[in-house]
């Protein structure tokens, strides 16, 4: 759906030329939710603006559904514009205009007629769930309602790619969450493509499918959410992936009990496995006990991650068959201590 191949950007600032996107190439599938992750001067802004040629690349090129954008100029410009949506973290409404009005924005400029409009703006009103907002103005409404405004904006022109520029920075926690739960449900109804960026590593594990990491206008990994998860390769990367796995994950915050007996196991699962209802499994095929020590299992959307500390008590010839149940059940189970 889109491709980026070699494309970079530098600014030439009175002293120096700072090269905010560089050598980028990447490829992103239709109807998926990719994100771009990085910290602030990563390039990230950039690299989203070079998508609707909001930036002039330096050297490269983007494609979107075969069309180059990168060499389209005037009005063919404008119209494959109107096929790429924008949502920014500052909202960008008009203040002057009602809920309604700053919908209808986009539908003017692409000559709708008065009718067609109106049909279109109550649709996507419904969609974004703000009936009833119809006539209020943006400083009448909450963060999240601006936010499903801007939304429903940059959808009024059925887009076939949606580009979120830190789309939830400027919301709470809990307008996050019902931010990113409208997005995967624009994803799954419309089968959107999203480009997403941001800084915070939650937002690309609660929507995400794929995650791109840019670090100085490079990016430095690229893979499905759950993999690179499960598995950062890079400093940057597990830096993000620290970040919301602390301090649950990590096995020095276990108070190992001397009277304790049995053995404590780590427990990292792989694909779905942490839905599945393997202790009670354990319990019933095997004559040992389990105790849950501490842990944490994050869902993304292609599956859970994650690790869990149990101890296992009983025989030592029932323990080991209950390890060897949970590795054939591929369940990576880790042995830390043995009473
Ligand atoms: N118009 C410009 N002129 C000069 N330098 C720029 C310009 N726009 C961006 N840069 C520089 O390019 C680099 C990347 O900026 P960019 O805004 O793309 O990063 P970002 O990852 O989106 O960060 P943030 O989230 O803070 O916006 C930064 O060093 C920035 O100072």
């Amino acid at each position: 759906m889109i491709q980026l191949k070699g494309l970079s950007k530098a600014f030439q600032t009175k002293t120096q030329t700072v090269t905010a996107v560089d050598n980028v190439s990447i490829s992103i599938d239709e109807g998926e939710i990719f994100g771009i992750i990085g910290y602030s001067g990563a390039g990230k802004s950039t690299l989203v603006r070079l998508l609707n040629k909001l930036e002039t690349a330096t050297s490269g090129e983007v494609t979107i559904e075969g069309e180059s954008i990168t060499s389209l100029k005037g009005q063919s410009l404008r119209s494959a514009r109107q096929e790429i949506g924008m949502v920014f973290q500052h909202f960008n409404l008009l203040w002057s205009r009602t809920v309604a009005e700053n919908i209808a924005f986009p539908l003017e400029i692409a000559k709708q007629s008065k009718q067609e409009r109106s049909k279109r703006v109550q649709e996507l009103v419904n969609l974004v769930g703000l009936e009833g907002r119809e006539d209020s103005y943006p400083s009448q409404l909450s963060g999240g309602q601006k936010q499903r405004v801007g939304i429903a904006r940059a959808l009024a022109n059925n887009p076939k790619v949606l580009l979120c520029d830190e789309a939830t920075s400027a919301l709470d926690p809990k307008t996050t969450d019902s931010i990113l739960a409208l997005l995967t449900d624009i994803n799954k109804k419309l089968g959107l493509t999203i480009v997403l960026i941001t800084h915070e590593m939650h937002v690309i594990r609660k929507i995400c499918h794929r995650v791109a990491v840019m670090e100085s206008g490079r990016v430095v990994e690229e893979g499905p959410v759950l993999q690179v998860f499960r598995n950062p390769r890079e400093h940057m990367t597990k830096e993000f992936v620290r970040q919301i796995t602390e301090p649950e994950e990590d096995a020095s915050e276990i108070v190992f009990n001397e009277e304790e007996t049995g053995v404590v196991v780590q427990l990292k699962f792989l694909e779905n496995k942490a839905e599945q209802p393997f202790i009670s499994k354990v319990i019933r095929q095997f004559d040992v006990d389990v105790n849950i020590i501490q842990g944490k299992i994050s869902q993304t959307q292609r599956g859970s991650y994650g690790s869990l500390f149990i101890r296992i008590k009983g025989s030592s010839e029932e323990i080991d068959k209950a390890l060897a149940y949970l590795r054939e059940e591929e369940i990576e189970a880790e042995v830390m201590e043995r009473a």
